[in-house]
C-alpha cells in the first residue's frame, strides 16, 4: 500500500494583518501622514500545519473572524502567508469570496473565458465547455450581461458553474454556496460529491454544520487563527459549539454581567426507564431526560424545552413544557424537571440532548448544548434516525 500523498502542505503559515487603530474618520482624517503610531499588527494565522491528503474533503469551521477564509486564501495562492510555505499540487479551481475572479465590466459571456484561462484553460478548451457551464448555471438569459447587475445568487451560479467544468483536482469552496437558492445549493451538492465519487480534493469553508458533517471526511475548527481541532467532523462539530458557548459566557462577562443572572442550567442527565445512565437506548424504551435549573432572583414563568440532535448536529427531536401545558412552579432554588418520551424508536447512532431555560416571551436566559447524550446500537434492518420495521415484498 502507498502512503496517501499530501495534494496541499502547510508549514508552519502565519499570516499578519496591519490594521487602522483610529477609532473615527475624523481622527483617522487627522492623523494621516503620521499613522504608523495608529497602525497595529493582527495576527489573522498563527502557526498553522496541515496535510492535506488528496482525494478527501476537509471542511473549515470556526466563530466569525476565525481565519477560515484567511487559510483557504493563503491555500489558493490568493494571499502570500507572512511566515511559513504552502506547497500545492494539480489544477485548482478557487470560489472564494462574491465576484472574486469576474470583471464588473465584462459580459458572463467574456468572464466565463476569462476565468478559464485565469484557471489553465484555452479558449479552444472553454469553447467545448461553453455550453455546458452555461447550462449548469441556469442563467443563460443574462450571459450577455454585465456581471455588474448580475445578483449574488447569479455571480455564484456562473462562478461555480466556471470551476466544476475546468477539471480541478483541487475545489476551494468559501461559504459562496449559501447565496444560491435551495434548489442550486442541492444541485452544487450533488457535483461536489460526483466530485469525491472522483477522487477529487475539496476545502469547503462553511457556517452550516450539517454540511461539513454530511459532506466532509474531516473537519478543521479554527480559533482565533490557531487550529483547535483537527479530526472527526462530528467531534469538531462539538468542539465548535463548546467554543460559542464560552464565547457567549466571555461576552456576558465582559459586559459586566453575570452568566448566571438569568438563571442556569445546573445538570441534564437522561437514561433509559429501569436501567442506569450511560447504557444504550433500545427500541421501545422509556427515555428520561432530566435538567436541573435555578434561578438567582426567582422567575415566575419560565419555560423548560429540550432538543434531542443526531451526532451530525441536526435536531430529530424537541419539546417544551410550554408545549405540553406543563405546569412550572416558581423557578429560585433549584428544581429539576423530567421529560419521559415514551416507547422511542431512534435509528442507531450517537445523540445529544441540548437543554434551555426559556422565559415566557420564549427569550433563551440559558441553554446548555450537547449537555448529555446516549447511544442507540445498530438495527440491521434499516438506517435513518427513526427505527422503522420494513416489509418489503417483491411485487413482480
Ligand atoms: N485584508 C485584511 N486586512 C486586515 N485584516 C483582515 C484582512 N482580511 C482578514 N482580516 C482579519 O483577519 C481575521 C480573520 O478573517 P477571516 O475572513 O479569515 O475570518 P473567517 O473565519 O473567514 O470569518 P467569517 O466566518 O466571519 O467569514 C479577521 O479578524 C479579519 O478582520
Amino acid at each position: 500500500m502507498t502512503a496517501a500523498v499530501p495534494i496541499v502542505r502547510i508549514d508552519n503559515v502565519s499570516k499578519r494583518f496591519i490594521i487602522q487603530k483610529s477609532k473615527s474618520l475624523k481622527e483617522r482624517v487627522v492623523n494621516a501622514g503620521r499613522s504608523a503610531k495608529f497602525k497595529e499588527d493582527f495576527w489573522a494565522l498563527r502557526d498553522i500545519n496541515l496535510e492535506i491528503d488528496a482525494g478527501t474533503s476537509i471542511g473549515l469551521i470556526g466563530p466569525n473572524g476565525s481565519g477560515k477564509s484567511t487559510m483557504l486564501k493563503t491555500i489558493g495562492g490568493i494571499i502570500q502567508p507572512t511566515t511559513g510555505s504552502i506547497t500545492r499540487r494539480g489544477r485548482m479551481a478557487a470560489l472564494l469570496e462574491l465576484g472574486a475572479g469576474f470583471h464588473p465590466d465584462l459580459t458572463g459571456r467574456d468572464n466565463v473565458y476569462l476565468n478559464a484561462s485565469i484557471l489553465g484553460l484555452t479558449q479552444k478548451q472553454t469553447d467545448r465547455f461553453f455550453d455546458a457551464i452555461v447550462d449548469f448555471s441556469g442563467i443563460e438569459q443574462f450571459i450577455d450581461t454585465q456581471v455588474k447587475f448580475y445578483s449574488s445568487g447569479m455571480y455564484v451560479r456562473l462562478a461555480f458553474a466556471v470551476a466544476i467544468h475546468v477539471d480541478p483536482d483541487l475545489l476551494l469552496v468559501d461559504e459562496v454556496l449559501a447565496v444560491g437558492d435551495e434548489a442550486f445549493q442541492r444541485k452544487c451538492l450533488d457535483k461536489i460529491r460526483e466530485f469525491q465519487a472522483e477522487g477529487r480534493t475539496i476545502v469547503l469553508v462553511t457556517h452550516s454544520l450539517n454540511q461539513v458533517t454530511d459532506i466532509c471526511s474531516r473537519a478543521v475548527l479554527l480559533n482565533q487563527g490557531q487550529i483547535l481541532f483537527d479530526g472527526l467532523p462530528h467531534i469538531a462539530v462539538k468542539d465548535f459549539r463548546d467554543v460559542l458557548e464560552e464565547r457567549r459566557v466571555e461576552e456576558v462577562v465582559a459586559h459586566g454581567e453575570d452568566p448566571g443572572a438569568n438563571g442556569s442550567i445546573l445538570s441534564t442527565t437522561v437514561h433509559a426507564r429501569g436501567r442506569a445512565e450511560g447504557q444504550q437506548i433500545e427500541a421501545g424504551d422509556d427515555l428520561v431526560v432530566r435538567v436541573t435549573y435555578e434561578h438567582p432572583t426567582g422567575i415566575d414563568d419560565w419555560i423548560a424545552t429540550i432538543q434531542i440532535d443526531n451526532f451530525r448536529g441536526m435536531p430529530v427531536y424537541g419539546t417544551a413544557t410550554s408545549r405540553t401545558d406543563t405546569h412550572l412552579a416558581r423557578l429560585k432554588e433549584p428544581r429539576t424537571i423530567e421529560f419521559v418520551l415514551s416507547d422511542v424508536q431512534f435509528g442507531a447512532g450517537k445523540y445529544f440532548i441540548n437543554s434551555s431555560l426559556l422565559d415566557s416571551e420564549k427569550r433563551h436566559l440559558a441553554d446548555a448544548p450537547q449537555a448529555a447524550s446516549f447511544d442507540v446500537p445498530y438495527f440491521q434492518l434499516a438506517d435513518g434516525v427513526v427505527r422503522l420495521t420494513p416489509t418489503i415484498s417483491d411485487l413482480g
